[in-house]
């Protein structure tokens, strides 16, 4: 079964747009879950790409959400919406995007999910990649670093062209959080999370910068007070805890990391040049091998191109270290 519409009823990602114009882009999204769809739904708001195509098992599932799809394609940037439980949805695609895997429920650490949505991975990438060889891969199923590091030994393919989602949300909800305190606009928080997208990440406060002020230097504004330590400390923790907190409150996050993936689709499709934060496989940056975790990347069209040294505070360095130990036990613990 593959249900699907084109604005003007033919053309496709693979063959040309509509009567065979210029070559347009395809998105396919594995998982027609609450993470798959909502990403599904602000890429199409976003016109990231021309044709955003879902692949899941529960064929219902991914009918309705196609269907639901389709009836707001009036009011979004010119786009096709195509959905299968058939692989074959995917072929052709320029980007990839893994949302499958084991729900996360109340109470439970990304970690626990890991063995389940492994074993998924070891089902779906080859016939994935089969159908689109070309495509960047990004996963952002969780655990994420675990699922990006299996997903790379099942796929074969290398580091730059399959990658994860990694902390970009968790940067997202740290910046989120300084810009209230600080009383300015988000955008104007330049701060990242490293490490695990999990419990052991790290702010890496030491070049975070706020209006070209160093974040460790704000000094108040507006009757509002500094970043101090105290105030650093719990907005590491409310970062940490926030997934926790939605899970419990309505069952699943959905709507950032929606738009935190569709910021990873259009910084691949429109070759940005984009720093972000995403899960890559550490070949020796700073001292670490042999595992995925999130640093600072430049991403462009080729995929997670290319590391950035952001320097480190010795307490940040310690903290990378120590959540790369403990994911490569994490992965250790399931064979990988
Ligand atoms: O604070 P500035 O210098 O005005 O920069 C704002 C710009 O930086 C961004 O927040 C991106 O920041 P990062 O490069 O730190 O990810 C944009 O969204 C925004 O347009």
């Amino acid at each position: 079964m593959t249900t699907s519409t084109s604005p003007q009823g033919t053309g496709d990602a693979t063959t040309g747009g509509p009567g065979g114009g210029a070559r347009t882009t395809k998105l396919a999204i594995v998982g027609a879950g609450a993470v798959g769809s909502t990403l599904a739904y602000a890429a199409l708001m976003r016109g990231a790409a021309r044709t955003v195509a879902l692949l899941d098992v529960n064929r219902a599932k991914v009918e309705a959400e196609v269907l639901d799809l389709q009836h707001g394609i009036q009011f979004m940037p010119m786009a096709r919406v195509e959905g299968s439980d058939d692989v074959a949805v995917c072929a052709g695609a320029d980007v990839v995007v893994v949302t499958a895997g084991a729900k996360q429920k109340p109470g439970q650490t990304r970690l626990d999910l890991a063995e389940g949505t492994i074993g998924l991975m070891r089902t779906i990438l080859p016939g994935l990649v089969e159908v689109a060889p070309d495509a960047v891969y990004v996963m952002v199923t969780n655990p994420v670093d675990i699922v990006t590091y299996a997903a790379l030994k099942f796929s074969g393919l290398p580091p730059t062209q399959l990658f994860g989602s990694g902390t970009v949300l968790d940067s997202s909800r740290l910046r989120f959080l300084v810009a209230q305190h600080c009383g300015v606009a988000v955008q104007n928080v330049h701060a990242y999370i490293a490490g695990e997208h999990g419990d052991s990440e790290i702010p890496l406060w030491s070049s975070a910068t706020i209006g070209g002020v160093p974040l460790l230097e704000w000094p108040g504004l507006g009757g509002r007070g500094p970043l101090t330590g105290e105030v650093r400390d719990d907005i590491a923790r409310e970062v940490v805890q926030s997934a926790y907190r939605i899970i419990e409150g309505k069952g699943a996050t959905n709507y950032a990391v929606g738009l935190a993936g569709t910021r990873i689709i259009e910084a691949v499709l429109d070759d940005e040049h984009r720093i972000l934060p995403v899960s890559t496989l550490l070949d020796g940056a700073y001292g670490l091998d042999d595992v995925c975790l999130s640093l600072p990347t430049l991403v462009d069209r080729r995929g997670a191109a290319e590391r950035v040294e952001v320097p480190l505070a010795d307490e940040e360095l310690a903290g990378l270290r120590s959540s790369a130990e403990s994911l490569r036990a994490v992965a250790r613990r399931f064979g990988l």
